[in-house]
């Protein structure tokens, strides 16, 4: 018995590592636009996992109802490497409205270099250990502790990230890598949610949802996040995450197959004759899919979100 397993594939990496694949393994993907695919998974995930979206703030996490009549439009913010911010008006309807380069590459690139960690999972240890307040310049350190009320900032606002770096006469050795990585995730975080809300009033949108393999449901990160979002729309916008968010591209081109509409798939026991791959320009995540064969020659596919 010969297989034949197309895999789907999405990302920049199922068009940089193609012609690898076929000459060392023979496969060929089936190539799933990144956009496309980020989009199909939200939808699927928001339309079909209960308690799939949440807002988190001071430490809350609260799930939020989706109305499935009153989804759309709706702001999609993906913070992998780079971050793309995404205007959703429907199934398949969507337009790449923004972005900043400055996403989670930015934070593992620089912070690699400035704190010699080797991995993001040390890079967010140490950034849990740190006070942000070391290093970066508050508008207390500006204004004689004193807040600037009548613009509405408060003495404990950042008015410059790293900016005491400027005048404390240190070098790099002299700060401790915690507060560096504290600093940077805060900086990176905070601008994403700046720039997200900023779009979203450009276009009207009420609902931003943020994902991407960035954001790993980590409080910190989520916090920052939301209280930018916050401040910038005066409570009026709230950042919403999504529980699996670090697996939509590969779930869009998993929903792709044979044109399926989102609404005939359950999360589980799918049964498909292809398996998923999510590539990025430089490593690739398996989607968490079981398989085993079965007697119709297929493979037997189960999505295990939990
Ligand atoms: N274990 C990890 N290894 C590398 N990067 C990670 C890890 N966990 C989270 N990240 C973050 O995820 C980003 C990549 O996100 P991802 O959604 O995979 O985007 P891309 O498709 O560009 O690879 C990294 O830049 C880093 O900030
Ligand atoms: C090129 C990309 C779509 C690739 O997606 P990623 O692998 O970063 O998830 C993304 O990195 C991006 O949107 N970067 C450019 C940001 C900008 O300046 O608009």
């Amino acid at each position: 018995m010969v297989w034949y397993i197309i895999p789907k594939a999405t990302g920049g990496g199922a068009f940089k590592f193609a012609d690898l694949f076929k000459e060392k393994l023979g496969i060929l993907f089936d190539k799933e636009d990144e956009m496309c695919s980020l989009v199909g998974g939200v939808n699927f995930l928001l339309k079909t996992v209960p308690r799939e979206a949440f807002t988190y703030l001071d430490g809350q996490k609260k799930f939020v109802e989706i109305d499935h009549n009153d989804l759309y439009p709706y702001l999609l913010v993906n913070i992998g490497s780079g971050v793309s911010m995404i205007k959703v008006d429907g199934d398949g309807k969507y337009e790449r409205i923004s972005g900043t380069s400055l996403g989670g590459g930015t934070f593992l690139g620089l912070g690699k270099l400035l704190t010699k960690c080797k991995s993001f999972d040390e890079l967010l240890e140490l950034s849990h250990h740190g006070n942000n307040r070391v290093i970066d310049m508050l508008v207390g350190d500006i204004y004689g502790g004193t807040d600037y009320s009548k613009i509405g900032l408060s003495s404990t606002a950042i008015a410059s990230s790293f900016g005491k770096a400027i005048s404390d006469g240190k070098e790099l050795e002299d700060y401790q890598p915690e507060d560096v990585a504290r600093s940077l995730l805060r900086m990176i975080s905070n601008n994403i949610g700046q720039i997200a809300y900023l779009n979203a009033l450009r276009f009207g949108l009420k609902r931003i949802f943020f994902g991407g393999f960035f954001i790993r449901g980590l409080e910190y990160t989520m916090d920052t996040i939301s209280v930018a979002v916050h401040f910038w729309s005066r409570g009026e916008a709230k950042a919403m995450f999504l529980r699996h968010e670090g697996f939509l591209g590969a779930l869009g081109a998993f929903t792709s197959y044979n044109d399926q509409s989102h609404n005939d798939l359950k999360p589980h026991h799918h049964t498909v004759q292809r398996a998923i791959l999510n590539c990025s320009g430089h490593n690739f995540r398996h989607i968490p899919v079981t398989s085993n064969l079965n007697e119709s020659e297929t493979i037997e596919c189960s999505i295990n979100l939990v």
